[in-house]
């Protein structure tokens, strides 16, 4: 009795990591998605960095910002991803790219 239930015990636990190995090798690949899109959005916004920079445009285009804001906050909604989080997330993002911004207008000076 004490056998079969240490072996069904021991079940369960195999089953309860298999399934957790499978979940975090998808959250690896969701990760590595999210590095790689990240890397390819900071080599655009690099991009317009230096337009910005060369035509003396301001780092900073808070009318464009409201309106990725808004549409992000409504793609988030239809994804069931709290809208709060993605305004969050993509604010964090663009202080980073203005703060790119910043750095290669001073060496353009
Ligand atoms: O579209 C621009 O003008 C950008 O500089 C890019 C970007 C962004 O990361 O999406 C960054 C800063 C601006 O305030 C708005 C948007």
């Amino acid at each position: 009795m004490i056998r079969l239930s240490s072996l069904l015990m021991s079940e369960i636990d195999e089953s309860v990591t298999a399934e957790l190995t499978r979940l975090r090798e998808s959250i690896d690949n969701i990760d590595a998605a999210v590095v790689h899109m990240l890397a390819e959005r900071f080599k655009c916004t690099q991009q317009v960095g230096v337009l910005k920079a060369k035509h003396h445009l301001p780092p900073a285009d808070p009318a464009r910002e409201a309106r990725q804001i808004a549409r992000l906050r409504q793609l988030a909604e239809s994804a069931r991803l709290d809208p709060a989080f993605a305004e969050k997330l993509l604010n964090f993002i663009i202080a980073e790219v203005i703060r790119h911004h910043e750095t290669i207008a001073d060496g353009a000076h």
